[in-house]
């Protein structure tokens, strides 16, 4: 049904519409001006390293008011697009520094945010104890953001200060605001607040160094030992001995390397405001820096792999990279904390007018939307939003309240009804477990029983993804609105996740727009209009399939697009499920078209192959019976078969593989986002990233600057 609902023939000029580049330049036609910078801000085009990041432009279309870059310099050299590292002026952005030349030292400090009036700061000075790395062995991702430690604040702790509760930084992306002007005052993109490492290379043992805090460790109830909160470095080294000793280096006794649970932290105070980290520099040495939380987090799966250099006098190099980029480990879920609600009583309202079903609702059990009429003894019907397989969504007018609403009102018929008490049980679990929403799934309001329909109120939101995509002609959305609202996305996953929930259903319809409004901007070169939303801000929504991932299992779930091979294949599916369905979101959001038309099973498969690549024998299981009727006896998939029609084949042929369907530019912002689809299209659900990883993905390290 979802698929009929769709209209996708209209395929948008989306290949041309990136050809070029991401355009530098919009004309507003209507609604309020686009962003602008003050006059009385630096001309950031003239700037040596903004030149080298901001993309070709025609020379007829650069505009400085709108030209600022597309991308911030990324520091993950594995992954550093090979335009920007090529291009980078040495000469212009080294000369003032005393010794080898690192790309990732300045940056920060030379590079002014193209709204702020700060002119650009040369960093301080080098220290002559140690050397910010200038080797090419940095560590690929996962990884946080290298900030040079030349940046970091010089914070000593504040003496006596109560331990604060780790504080859990998150990557800098989140909704985007488009028609404000950022204020002038708005830091710089990657800030020191920002996740640190600091990488060092140490030629002197008397080296001071910044300073930092980590989270108070909390003391073991036994054995004098000190438990680590979570949000502590995983590379808190289990092969140094761990003694008090502010910024000295202290030589590591590899006799003493106990497994990280066992190690001794007694020498650690308990207390914010001296606790220190050790940063490992090879299993023979280390360097103990106090860490402030403000300005370090780790990612979550890092593991630091020490080298075999056992000489403590030399000069320690920078670790090698790891030989394959750390695999993500399956941490199983801790869902002890997760609140779940068990069973959920519908309080029912009374039909005072006693109607018979027939005049309120058709033949399908669907309740019969009238507009003006009461609903429930509180509401009065305004029109109909949406309606799906389980019933319609009607706004309302709350009397009491004085505010508009959504209400969902299930189809009257047992099992519509089943599965509505589960949706509830699901939204009151998600408000027990994020009570403040932080991760913008739709927030229940009130539920009730009503002629026989379950009723679901909500916030009214307003159109989804889909809808927008839909009325704007399905014009792709710029990379600068996909980064924020992937970025959303997957942290709404992640929470759902966390708490032990799959949704199964994502796809742009169950995605809402907090606010559909836009301003319509005429592209150079383009004779039509498109628009552009004003605020990115999402919430999820439609957890009638959602499910606990300790509970029953349907055996197929998703609507088809979006569904995961593991779930056509019948192998058992879990939270990955939900990552493939996000990775086919945001390919739709950057081309407009669902990634996968598709009704057939094996016709899916076969898209997949062409699209993302083959299936590997060990990426699936065949040997088990339910994938035969898949695959041959040679492992190819059934398909073509001798009676699929032409036109299936020939539409199966012409699908673009992933990385042609992004080699229209070679924007760095892209190229991260392919890095990430990669990452998100495994076939083996239990080698595809997770939610939580994949907001560590470099494509969110750095906020991209609203060009369309
Ligand atoms: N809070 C809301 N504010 C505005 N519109 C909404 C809201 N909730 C739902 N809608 C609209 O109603 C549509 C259907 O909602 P929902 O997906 O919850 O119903 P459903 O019956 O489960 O649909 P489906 O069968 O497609 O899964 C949505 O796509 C959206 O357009």
């Amino acid at each position: 049904m979802n698929a009929y609902k769709r209209r996708r023939n209209q395929a948008p000029d989306w290949q041309s519409y990136y050809k070029n580049g991401v355009p530098q330049e919009v004309i507003v036609i209507e609604d309020s001006a686009s962003p602008r910078l003050s006059p009385a801000l630096p001309a950031y085009p003239s700037h040596p390293i903004q030149r080298c990041f901001a993309p070709a432009a025609p020379p007829s279309m650069s505009s400085p008011s709108m030209n600022a870059p597309l991308l911030q310099p990324y520091p993950f050299q594995n992954h550093l697009p090979s335009d920007s590292r090529s291009s980078r002026p040495l000469s212009n952005a080294s000369s003032h520094l005393s010794h080898p030349y690192n790309p990732w030292l300045d940056y920060n400090a030379a590079l002014p945010h193209p709204y702020t009036t700060a002119a650009p700061q040369p960093p301080p000075a080098p220290s002559s104890a140690f050397l910010v790395s200038s080797s090419n062995a940095i560590p690929s991702y996962p990884h946080p953001p290298y900030v040079p430690l030349s940046n970091m604040p010089l914070r000593p702790p504040a003496q006596h200060q109560a331990p604060s509760a780790p504080q859990l930084l998150r990557p800098p992306v989140s909704a985007v605001h488009s028609p404000a002007p950022p204020s002038v005052n708005q830091p710089f993109p990657v800030s020191p607040s920002q996740p640190v490492l600091p990488r060092i290379s140490l030629n002197s043992s008397n080296a001071s160094y910044p300073k930092m805090q980590l989270p108070p460790v909390q003391h073991h109830h036994k054995e004098n030992q000190y438990d680590l909160p979570a949000s502590y470095p995983s590379f808190f080294p289990s092969h140094v001995s761990p003694h008090q000793n502010n910024g000295q280096i202290l030589p590591a006794n590899p006799v003493n390397q106990k497994p990280k649970e066992q190690v001794n932290y007694s020498s650690i105070p308990n207390s914010a405001s001296t606790a220190q980290a050790a940063i490992p520099l090879s299993p023979t040495l280390a360097v103990w820096l106090p860490m402030t939380q403000t300005n370090f987090q780790p990612p979550p799966t890092y593991t630091y792999q020490p080298s075999n250099v056992t000489n403590d006098s030399m000069v320690v190099p920078d670790p090698p990279p790891p030989a394959k980029p750390p695999q993500p480990k399956k941490r199983k879920r801790n869902t002890n904390s997760t609140k779940k609600v068990n069973c959920v009583n519908v309080p029912l309202v009374a039909d005072k007018l006693n109607l018979n079903s027939s005049v309120y609702d058709d033949d399908d059990g669907h309740y019969k939307v009238i507009p003006n009429t009461n609903f429930a003894e509180r509401y009065t019907v305004i029109r109909l939003l949406g309606h799906g397989t389980f019933g319609k969504v009607i706004q309302c007018y709350d009397q009491v309240q004085g505010r508009h609403v959504a209400i969902k009102v299930t189809r009257a018929i047992p099992k519509y009804r089943e599965a509505s008490l589960i949706e509830l049980r699901v939204l009151q679990t998600i408000s027990q477990n994020d009570p403040t929403n932080e991760n913008k799934c739709i927030e229940l309001k009130d539920y009730f029983d009503y002629r026989k329909h379950i009723c679901i109120v909500t916030d009214l939101f307003g159109w989804s993804v889909f809808d927008f995509l839909k009325n704007n002609n399905y014009i792709p959305f710029s990379l600068f609105h996909i980064q924020s609202l992937a970025h959303q996305l997957f942290k709404s996953v992640a929470f759902l996740h966390e708490i032990g929930l799959v949704h199964t259903d994502l796809k742009p319809e169950n995605v809402l727009l907090v606010s559909n409004a836009s301003k319509n901007v005429r592209l150079p070169y383009r004779n039509y209009s498109q628009k552009i939303l004003n605020n990115t801000e999402i919430r999820l929504i439609d957890f009638g399939s959602a499910t606990f991932e300790d509970e029953y299992h349907s055996s197929v779930v998703s609507t088809r697009h979006y569904r995961a091979p593991e779930i056509i294949l019948g192998v058992g599916w879990s939270y990955p499920c939900d990552i493939w369905s996000l990775g086919c979101i945001i390919v739709e959001l950057f081309t407009g078209q669902a990634l996968f038309q598709t009704h057939e099973d094996n016709e899916h498969l076969a898209m997949m192959e062409k699209v993302i690549g083959p299936f590997s024998y060990d990426s699936i299981s065949r040997g088990s019976r339910s994938t035969q009727k898949f695959f041959r006896t040679n492992g190819s998939i059934k398909y073509p078969m001798s009676n699929t029609p032409k036109k299936s084949i020939a539409y199966v042929e012409s699908l673009q593989s992933l990385d042609q369907l992004f080699s229209s530019t070679t924007s760095s912002g892209i190229t991260l986002l392919l890095d990430l689809l990669r990452k998100i299209f495994v076939y083996d659900p239990a080698k595809r990233i997770t939610a939580k990883e994949a907001l560590w993905h470099p494509f969110f390290s750095n906020a991209l600057p609203p060009n369309f």
